[in-house]
Parts: C-alpha cells; structure tokens; sequence
C-alpha cells in the first residue's frame, strides 16, 4: 500500500527534524525516514558530543593556565568518566527525538530511504509518496582511499572511545582534526596530526592559524606538514602509517580527519533525475533540486558555503517559509565558523587579508592577551583582527582567537548583520567587565 503524504523527508537529523515540526505546524502530513540515529550528526557523533569532551582541555588547560597565580595542583582527564558524562547526554537523544515528533503528528520511519522507479520513496517496506520531497541526509566521513584505509578510525568512533589509547593520529587538518586532537591531547595522548600540504584551517586567518599550531606544539601535540599518507599497516597491537619520502609512524590509533563526503550515492537520485556533485545535491536558489518536486538542505546540499549546524537550522526555516506560500530566494547572511580549543580560533564576514589590498577597509588588529578578561585566567593566546568598511563605518569582518573567542564572534556577527554603526555599538550599555564590553575596544 503506498502512503500518501505532502511532504517526505529524507533524513531525521538537524534539517529534517526541524522542517518537520515547522510543517506540522502548517497542518501539512509529514514523514520522516532516518536509517540511524534520530537527531544526526550535530546532536549524537558531531558538536554537542564533541563539546562536552572538550570540556577536559578546557578545565585542564585553565588549571594549568593558572599555575602560580592563585591556583596549584594539576588536575587530569579521566576519560571513562568524562565519556560517561558525555554518554549521559547523548544516549537519550534519538529516542527522544524520535517521540518528539511522534508527539507532534510527524510519522517516523527508521529505515534507509531511497528513491525507486516510480519517483516514490521506499523506507523499507514502506512506499512513500508526497508532493514534496526533501533530501536531507547529510554527510559522512571520508576514507582516504589508500591501503589499509580498514584500519581507520572516524570522529564518531574518537566520540564513542571507551579508552584513549596511548598515542593517536588524525589525518587531515581540518575543524574535526584539530579540535580532537586538542581533546586527545587534554585527555592525556600523545597526538600526531598529519596534514598534506602546508594550509591546514585553510579558511582561516593563517597568521592566526599559526598561533594555533604553535600553541598546540609548544603542549607536545607533534605536527606534520606537507606529509601525504600512502599507507597503514597493522603490526601486532599497533598501526604504522607510512608516507613519501619515507615517513613511517608507528601509533595506536588513526583518525581520519581529512573531511566528509555527502550521503547522495544510496539513495536513488538517478532514478528521478537529481544531479549531484562531489560535494553534494545539486539546489537553485529555492533549495530545489533538478527534480522540482525535490527539495535539499543541509549538509548534503552542493555548496562552498560551511556546512554547520545553524546554516542547516536556516535552511529549513527557509523551506518550511518557501512551502507555507513564500516564494522568495534564500538570501543567507554571515556564518560564523570556529574550531573549537583552548583557544579557539573564529571567524566571521571578510578575512583580515581583504584590507591589505583595498583602501575601502580598515584592519584593526589587537593582541588582548595582556587585557583584563584575559588577565583573569592568565590566558596565554588572545587577539583579534577586525574589518571596517572606513565609509560606511561598520564591522564586515573579524576573526578572533582565544579561550571565549565564541562569544565575541557572535557579537561581530550581529553587529556585521545589522550593519551597526561602531559609534551606535559604542553607545550601548554592556554589562561590565564581560567579553562583550571589550568589543568597544576592538573597533
Ligand atoms: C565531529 C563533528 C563536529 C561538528 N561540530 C560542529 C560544530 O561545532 N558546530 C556546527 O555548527 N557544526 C558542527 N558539525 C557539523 C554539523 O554536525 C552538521 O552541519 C549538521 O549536523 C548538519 O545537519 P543535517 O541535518 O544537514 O545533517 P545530519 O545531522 O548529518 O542529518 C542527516 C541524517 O540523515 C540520515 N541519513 C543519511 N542517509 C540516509 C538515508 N539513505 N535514509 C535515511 N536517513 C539517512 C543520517 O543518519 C542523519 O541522521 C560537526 C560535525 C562533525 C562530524
Ligand atoms: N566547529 C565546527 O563548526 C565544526 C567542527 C567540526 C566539523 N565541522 C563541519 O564538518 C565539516 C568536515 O570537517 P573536516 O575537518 O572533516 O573537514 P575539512 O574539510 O574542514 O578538513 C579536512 C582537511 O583534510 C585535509 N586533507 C584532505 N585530504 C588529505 C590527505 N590526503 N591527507 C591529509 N590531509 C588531507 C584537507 O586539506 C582539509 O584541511 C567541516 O567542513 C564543517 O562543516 C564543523
């Protein structure tokens, strides 16, 4: 029997969760087909789990921060306990996910969905049809295709470890590399990151990029740049990934960190005519795909945009607006992104570079380390750059690297979105000393 809806989600994570509530508050019938764990990524294997073990580096490295200034005696990470508390969080998330949108009409589906022949959707045994469907199945980590990629580990398996084993290594520079191996790291391993070329972070400011790798080698965390991994072998109880030129490493565990690809190959886009590319679903400027009853967000969108959790979040407040009637194009605005640390290094809006080849804008660079918010903690690494369109007297980019550098983000993206005037930021009233009232000093 097929069951007839107006709107088939494929993929119960942050994006399709969140339009199927939206939808049901249309009043429109509304499926959701998820093969694994309701709530994605971001919830389960990706932000959230990530920043709770993150809150190992932050303690440790404070206390140590503090060393001989009010503070003595080390603390450490106790990694079973620290994953224990993780655990607490994320194990009830699926299920309650799942009976939210039972409770509010949506029917759930946990099934691996996919397009047939006829343009319906399977979900097991189950036959879908809808007048719309929306493809939201996000991404998955990539395997860099070389010999013993089988002995690879992912960020959800780093996310899940029961133990942290003695020594670890990530390939690849990126978000994910960099902000487990500070985990790692904290929790007690000695942490290898391999990248191949010599741009890790490579959409942030590189000076500051800098600052970050020098700050993780001056801790003990061993960096390796322009090394192309060819190869992992087991040997005994250990791996040893081999590079060119000879590089052999010998380690316990390898992460592999170098990015993810979309989940567009398992379900049946040939079958009702969606393209799609390397980097994902194929979309115009409606979310809708070369299918115009299909519709993508999310990570598995074809984008050079971030693929973030609120950039998905965005994208389904947009389609729920785009299927209650409003027809306008999705127009985005600034997205922050950060890799999360001790510190973390954050950016939003123009890069710091744009101002050294155009007059138009001002480049306003301070190192706050010696700054009383930063005083407090005895934080080792803080500065900023900030980007002033001089006309029009406004922030159009910044880039923040310290221990809160998230908070202040937030702030320039505001501030960037509104197009705020400095002189109007600067006459507000700002509870003080906060991280936010020291802004008025950055521009
Ligand atoms: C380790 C890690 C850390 C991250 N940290 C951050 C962060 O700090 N901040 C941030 O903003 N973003 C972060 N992200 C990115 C963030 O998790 C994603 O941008 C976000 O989850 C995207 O939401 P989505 O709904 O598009 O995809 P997802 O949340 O991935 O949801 C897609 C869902 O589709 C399901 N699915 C896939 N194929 C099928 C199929 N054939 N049938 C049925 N269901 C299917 C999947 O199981 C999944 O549940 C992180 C990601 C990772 C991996
Ligand atoms: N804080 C956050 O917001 C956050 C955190 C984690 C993940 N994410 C999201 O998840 C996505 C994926 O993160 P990611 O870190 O896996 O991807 P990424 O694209 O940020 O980084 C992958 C890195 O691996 C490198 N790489 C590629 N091939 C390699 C090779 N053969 N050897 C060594 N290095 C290689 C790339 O140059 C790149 O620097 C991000 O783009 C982001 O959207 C966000």
């Amino acid at each position: 029997m097929v069951e007839k809806y107006d709107v088939v989600i494929l993929g119960g994570g942050v994006a399709g969760g969140s339009l199927a509530h939206s939808l049901r508050r249309q009043n429109k019938s509304v499926a959701v087909v998820e093969n694994n764990l309701f709530g994605g990524t971001c919830p389960n294997r990706g932000c959230d789990p990530k920043k709770i073990l993150l809150a190992g580096l932050e303690v440790t490295q404070t206390v140590a921060d503090m060393q001989g200034n009010g503070i003595s005696g080390h603390v450490s990470v106790n990694w079973p306990d620290l994953m224990r508390h993780k655990r607490q969080y994320t194990d009830p998330i699926s299920n309650a996910t799942q009976h939210a949108l039972v409770a509010d009409g949506v029917d759930t589906f946990h099934e691996q969905a996919q397009f047939n022949d006829a343009g319906q959707l399977q979900a097991g045994n189950h036959v879908l049809e809808a007048d719309k469907y929306v493809i939201a199945t996000g991404q998955r980590p990539n395997r860099l295709p070389i010999t013993g990629s089988e002995y690879f580990k992912t960020s959800t398996d780093f996310l899940n470890l029961n133990d942290m084993p003695k020594d670890v290594t990530f390939i690849g520079g990126g978000y994910i590399g960099f902000e487990l191996a500070g985990i790692a790291h904290a929790a007690g391993a000695k942490v290898h990151l391999i990248h191949h070329n010599d741009h890790p972070l490579k959409q942030f400011d590189p000076q500051l990029v800098k600052d970050v790798m020098n700050h993780l080698e001056d801790e003990g965390v061993d960096i390796q740049l322009n090394t192309s991994v060819t190869q992992v072998a087991k040997v005994g109880e250990q791996y040893v990934v081999s590079g060119e030129d000879g590089f052999k490493l010998p380690t316990d565990a390898v992460f592999c960190t170098a990015g993810r690809i979309p989940n567009v190959d398992t379900i049946g886009l040939d079958k009702v005519g969606v393209e799609y590319d390397r980097h994902g679903v194929k979309v115009n400027d409606f979310l809708q795909t070369t299918n115009d009853k299909i519709f993508a967000m999310g990570d598995v969108v074809s984008t050079k945009r971030p693929k973030l959790t609120p950039v998905a979040s965005y994208e389904a407040s947009y389609l729920a607006e785009y299927f209650a009637g409003n027809e306008a194009k999705i127009a985005f605005k600034s997205i922050p992104t950060l890799v999360f640390g001790q510190p973390t290094l954050a950016q939003v809006g123009l890069p710091a570079s744009i101002a050294t080849n155009d007059d138009h804008y001002l480049l306003i660079s301070n190192d706050m380390t010696g700054w009383y918010s930063y005083h407090r903690l005895n934080e080792p690494l803080a500065k900023a750059k900030v980007v002033v369109d001089r006309e029009n007297e406004t922030v159009v980019g910044a880039t923040v690297l310290s221990n809160h550098a998230d908070y202040l983000i937030n702030i320039f993206t505001l501030m960037i979105d509104q197009r705020m005037k400095i002189d109007d930021f600067n006459k507000e009233i700002l509870a003080y000393p906060s991280f936010a009232s020291d802004v008025t000093y950055l521009v």
